[in-house]
């Protein structure tokens, strides 16, 4: 087999010979708390209900936007109350995030050269998250990160989402590669989860949402304090 032909040379990281990587957006990549803040506190307004904190949103980013839309209406209404505002609430936020996707965000210190030196050393890059992939696209592209991956899926891409391993391991097909030599890199419990589901190994950035708990405390093979971090020094 000559250079050109020879498969992608795999790469030890966190303990894994992988030939590709799939990172998750919100939480890993970028920082995207002021624009769910931003788009959920112009629902709360519009909708007439009482404003949310920051915080509130950072604990329920992650699941995707019907989970987290359902899961603030919960937090001022009954049950059957959200469930019957919720069409509304859903159709109104995603033409809302529309108008302010990446306005109040960016990139997470060391993603930008993370990336590149991910693929200096040889990785193949796809990007999986429970955003709507149209949205993903825009933001990466608006924040200078697209050109990076091959395959950009969002929650819509597939029937289910993380973390039910489907997108992985429907991703890992895509770029024609089993999941062992794949490594998910993700900030939250969701991520882990799919990963291990999925057969792939998987790391966690340190400063993401992880639902609001400690994230060294989720099954994961390794950490890292920036995406760079995880090739070997
Ligand atoms: O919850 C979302 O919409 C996105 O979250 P993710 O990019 O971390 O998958
Ligand atoms: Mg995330």
């Amino acid at each position: 087999m000559d250079a050109r032909t020879a498969a992608t040379p795999a790469l030890t990281l966190v303990g894994h010979a992988v030939q590709a990587a799939i990172i998750d957006l919100d939480g890993t990549m970028i920082d995207t708390l002021g624009d769910f803040h931003a788009a959920l506190s112009r629902l709360m307004d519009e909708l007439g209900l009482p404003a949310v904190s920051r915080e509130q949103v950072e604990h329920r980013i992650g699941k995707g936007s019907e989970y987290l839309v359902l899961q603030t209406l919960r937090i001022h209404l009954r049950d059957d109350q959200a469930q019957d505002l919720y069409p509304r609430a859903i159709e109104t936020y995603q033409r809302i995030y529309g108008t302010i996707n990446g306005q109040y965000s960016n990139p997470f210190p060391g993603v930008p050269e993370g990336l590149a030196s991910l693929k200096a050393a040889g990785l193949r890059l796809a990007c999986i998250t429970n955003k709507p992939t149209r949205y993903a696209r825009e933001l990466l592209d608006l924040k200078g990160l697209l050109q990076h991956f091959e395959v950009v899926n969002g929650g819509d891409a597939f029937p289910r989402k993380k973390p039910d391993p489907m997108p992985l391991v429907e991703t890992c097909k895509q770029i024609g590669l089993p999941t062992a030599v794949v490594l998910m890199i993700g900030d939250s419990q969701n991520d882990a989860l799919a990963a291990r589901a999925a057969g792939c190994p998987v790391a966690l950035v340190t400063y993401g949402y992880n639902h609001g708990e400690p994230v060294r405390a989720v099954d994961a093979d390794g950490f890292a304090d920036r995406i760079g971090d995880l090739l070997p020094a």
